[in-house]
């Protein structure tokens, strides 16, 4: 029996299956479930040697412990001492796998290198100052022109939602931004939705060290994404194409400005999911739209027209959606062409004397998070969704 499936119905069936639609969810693990073979991996291994730049210290510990997983199981080496940094890092790296499965880090090792021989690659090749579309990602489109990177959410038959994959690399594409040559950078989304918010199937694929552990590495994966958008240097644009769910709302209270089309709408059903909110939302909405408005959104989850979000101040802009694409490239165009170094100045003065509150509001919110995530309300909730039972 697949690992989700066993203990959800140990935990929140106790009795039948009429929370749980069982083959529905086994169905959705098995098209999930990908093994790399004995092969993938030695492909991997030789494919790490011919990178053509150094993937950095923090991912080389990544592949160095996936790598001693795959090939000698759980971290059996003594703790090194204190003075002993280098080893104490890689020690640190392959004892935080616990006791993942052999095949589980080899498969994890084959998908890191993947990701990293595409993405380094494509990096590689673009010749600085010109123009370019990264190729370079599974679940994102980035293009550089005219002064702006666009990363756009690119999973429309999942109304992009956000899997773990896409947090990965849109943190990956947002690094890339802030260091590129464009003056400015925006979000957007691929197809009708702009973002149905987490991926719910994230909850799906349980480590062995069970909820508890991913749980806990859910946290640290929001807390790192999150960072992401608190400390990015450029003005951050949010180009709303339609329905915003959840965490792609949230953020936007990060977002320097942010324009909707008028099909656009607005909804943070926490609650609903018996969750919690994220993405600062629980500090920057009461300022941005007052206690009371953030409330109806935050703990009712009331769902806002385009029109009502820009009347709460959390929307710059609404454009009909017929001229929607039209009027705001023109628009980010025209304010792309202005001095870069100004603007980031500019956004630095604005958003610096808050950064250090925000990341502690970050850090509070992914704690309290960790806790709904193990509750019997937030399962329910995506079981419920998992085996077709609700939609929001
Ligand atoms: C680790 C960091 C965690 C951060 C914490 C974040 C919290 C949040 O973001 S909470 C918000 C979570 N989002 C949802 O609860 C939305 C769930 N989705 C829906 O309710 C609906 O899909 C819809 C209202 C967004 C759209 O409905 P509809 O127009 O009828 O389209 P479908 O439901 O048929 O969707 C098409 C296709 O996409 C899949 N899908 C859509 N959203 C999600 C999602 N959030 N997670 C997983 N899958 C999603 C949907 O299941 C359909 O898939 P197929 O059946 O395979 O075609």
């Amino acid at each position: 029996m697949a690992p989700l499936a066993w203990r959800l119905a140990q935990r929140w069936c106790p009795s039948s299956l009429q929370v749980i639609s069982f083959p529905v969810l086994q169905l959705h693990l098995n098209r999930t479930a990908m093994r790399a073979s004995q092969k993938d991996f030695e492909n991997a291994m030789n494919q790490v040697k011919l990178l053509k730049k150094d993937p950095g210290n923090e991912v080389k510990l990544k592949l160095y412990a996936l790598y001693k997983q795959a090939t000698e199981g759980p971290c059996n080496m003594p703790k090194p001492g204190v003075f002993d940094l280098i080893n104490k890092a890689k020690w640190g790296a392959w004892n935080a796998l616990g006791s993942l499965p052999k095949e589980t880090a080899r498969q994890n090792y084959v998908d890191l290198v993947s990701s990293l021989s595409s993405s380094l690659e494509s990096s590689s090749q673009v010749e600085p100052g010109t123009d370019r579309k990264s190729t370079g990602y599974e679940t994102l489109m980035v293009t550089s022109e005219d002064g702006i990177t666009k990363i756009m959410l690119n999973r429309p038959t999942k109304k992009n939602a956000l899997n773990v994959e896409m947090y990965h690399e849109i943190m990956h594409a947002l690094k890339a931004a802030s260091k590129d040559d464009s003056a400015i950078t925006v979000l957007t989304g691929n197809g009708d939705y702009y973002s149905s918010g987490n991926d719910l199937t994230n909850f799906t694929d349980i480590p062995p060290g069970g909820v508890e552990e991913k749980a806990k590495n859910g946290a640290i994966l929001l807390r790192e994404f999150v960072g992401c958008f608190i400390d990015f240097p450029k003005p951050l644009i949010a180009v709303v194409n339609g329905p915003a769910v959840g965490i792609s709302v949230t953020l936007l209270g990060l977002f320097d400005a942010v324009y909707a089309s008028d099909r656009a709408t607005f909804h943070t059903p926490f609650s609903h999911l018996g969750q919690s909110p994220e993405g600062c939302s629980s500090y920057t909405f009461p300022k941005i739209m007052s206690p009371a408005k953030a409330t109806e959104m935050l703990v009712f989850g009331k769902k806002l027209t385009a029109g009502e979000a820009c009347a709460q101040g959390l929307v710059t802009e609404v454009f009909p959606d017929s001229t929607f694409q039209k009027e705001v490239w023109t628009r980010l165009k025209a304010f792309a062409k202005l001095p870069p170094n100004a603007m980031r100045i500019s956004k630095e003065i604005i958003r610096n004397r808050e950064k250090e509150k925000l990341h502690a509001v970050n850090a509070e919110e992914c704690s309290v998070l960790q806790g709904r995530w193990l509750s019997d309300e937030c399962m329910n909730a995506v079981v419920s969704f998992l085996s077709r039972k609700s939609k929001l």
